[in-house]
């Protein structure tokens, strides 16, 4: 699925009413039922409903959903906001409309307001601004936004929260923005629904279809997109009855130290729970018994050092190399993982610790072979590009290391992102906060080293790997609850997510 910008999201619009044969005003009056359905779907008769509207579509598509309620029987309120005297022609034509069905609360602001008493039972339907927002709210937009976000009432949205940018709200006024419980998007969502500290504007999102042209979207060039099962069902690779082990590869994991074990178990096991063929474990000493009772099925190879990573190891045999889970931060650890991925080539992920190290030795960050697959979590990225203080610029500066680099980079958290050496950002829908628990990372390591291994593309593996960790992990919160899951509960559910995925009984 595309994330459009709003600008884009105009244009598909005039294109659609160019080329699909139906009028901005029916357009409007599709995107207005189907948000009196998804309200009416919510909430019964027995809530007052107050329309805050601007002068755009998007205020038109408030006013024709007031209507629309109102001839439901709904108890509906209007307030329309026209400051500059001046109402879009659809907007126009919606208020127009709403007088034609005898509407009587309508209240048309231009100075002075006089808020109602919103109450906990009320539904305020947000309708300010929509895709035409062009800078952060401010004087007495601001004051509206201000009063109903201090109201008790449920807020439901249409197309954005108001004073909500579509992309970057860097510069933006976090007061000035409208906290909703509920936003109703037209077609596409917007990328800033997709970013952590906007959930309190965004609240709980709903696409609705108003048939905007496919054409247009398909057309429209954009870097980023949502994944859906069916970009990644078709990379599934079938397995010939006559395959071999040899025939899924053999991956190296360079993983643990002395009292962090537990990683590099996690990521073995995961790695074997994700298809791969053969994998060698290349461990220190102390964790030689461990790794081999916990995870009989991979092979271990002793590191000369007794508690961590110390020296580089042969690669030839492999097709797939990651490093990272539990290997801690000795200097030698950091030493030795420089040497051992000078020169790799064989497809190869860096993850925890790994990255740490190029967060305190970034003049070896050009050591990383191009088309690695970097595994950081918001905190180890920071480490590397420096703090960011948004979502925004933290994906703006995590593109430009990948491209910097040429390597793949999945930021790690809700919406994972997977982003590619030319900047495309596939955002992963699965998964769920039960998943933010200690190993949980491990087992995406493993996960995507099998990937490799089989032979996937570093972009196919991302992608994959995302998703099937994510939904094993959706499989893991629904068995064990959100709470009590652990990333053991992760690896747990890789048959079913993998069953699921490959759609096999
Ligand atoms: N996406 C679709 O296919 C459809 C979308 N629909 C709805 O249309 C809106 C977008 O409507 P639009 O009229 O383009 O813009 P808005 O309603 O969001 O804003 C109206 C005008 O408000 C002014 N503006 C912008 N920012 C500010 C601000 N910070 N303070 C004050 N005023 C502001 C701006 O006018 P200017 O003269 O100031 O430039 C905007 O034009 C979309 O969100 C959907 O709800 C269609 O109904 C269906 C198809
Ligand atoms: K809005």
């Amino acid at each position: 699925m595309k994330i459009l910008s709003c600008t884009q999201q105009k244009e598909a619009d005039t294109y659609t009413i160019a080329h699909e044969s139906i009028s901005s005003i029916d357009l409007m009056e599709k995107a207005a039922t189907l948000i009196t359905e998804a309200i009416c779907k919510r909430w019964d008769k027995s809530h007052r409903i107050v329309v805050f509207a601007g002068a755009g579509n998007n205020g038109g598509d408030a006013v024709a959903v007031a209507r629309m309620l109102f001839q439901k029987n709904y108890d509906v309120e209007v307030y329309l906001f026209n400051i500059k005297g001046s109402l879009s022609e659809e907007c126009h034509t919606n208020v127009l409309r709403l007088a034609e069905c005898g509407f009587q609360k309508y209240t048309e602001v231009s100075t002075q307001f006089d808020p109602p008493k919103l109450t906990e039972h009320d539904i305020v339907i947000d309708g300010l601004f929509g895709s035409g927002l062009n800078k952060p709210l401010s004087g007495g937009f601001a004051a509206v936004v201000k009063y109903i976000n201090a109201a008790p009432s449920t807020v439901v949205s249409i197309d954005i929260p108001s004073g909500l940018m579509g992309e970057d709200n860097s510069y933006n006024i976090r007061q000035n923005i409208i906290q909703a419980d509920l936003t109703l998007s037209i077609q596409l969502p917007k990328l800033s629904f997709l970013f952590a500290e906007n959930e309190e504007f965004v609240g709980e999102w709903e696409l609705l279809d108003i048939g905007i042209s496919q054409t247009f979207i398909e057309e429209a060039q954009t870097p980023y997109l949502i994944t859906e099962p069916q970009d990644v069902t078709t990379l599934i690779k079938p397995r010939s009855r006559f395959a071999h082990k040899g025939n899924f590869g053999h991956a190296l994991l360079i993983a643990g130290s002395y009292g962090m074990a537990g990683a590099s178990i996690l990521a073995a096991k995961a790695c074997l729970r994700s298809g791969a063929g053969l994998l060698t474990v290349h461990a220190p000493v102390c964790n030689h018994n461990l790794i081999q009772t916990c995870v009989p099925e991979a092979l271990v190879q002793d590191d000369i050092h007794e508690h961590y990573f110390a020296e580089p190891v042969d690669i030839d045999s492999y097709q797939a190399i990651a490093i990272g889970p539990g290997l801690g931060q000795e200097e030698d650890t950091a030493l030795a993982t420089l040497e051992q991925i000078k020169n790799c080539y064989i497809p190869l992920i860096l993850d925890a610790d790994a990255l740490n190290i190029f967060g305190t030795h970034r003049n070896h960050l050009n050591k990383i072979p191009k088309r690695s697959i970097l595994t950081p979590h918001v905190k180890e990225l920071e480490r590397i590009v420096g703090r960011c203080s948004n979502s925004y610029e933290r994906l703006s500066k995590a593109k430009e290391l990948a491209n910097y680099l040429q390597c793949y980079i999945i930021l790690k958290g809700a919406w994972s992102t997977v982003i590619t050496p030319d900047g495309n950002c596939f955002f992963n829908p699965t998964g769920n906060p039960g998943m933010a628990t200690g190993g949980s990372g491990d087992v995406l390591t493993g996960i995507l080293t099998a990937l490799l291994a089989q032979g996937y593309t570093q972009e196919e593996s991302c992608k994959l790997g995302t998703y099937i960790h994510g939904l094993a992990g959706d499989i893991a919160s629904q068995r064990m609850g959100e709470i009590s899951m652990t990333a053991n509960d992760i690896i747990d559910a890789l048959p079913e997510a993998w069953k699921i995925i490959t759609k096999t009984k």
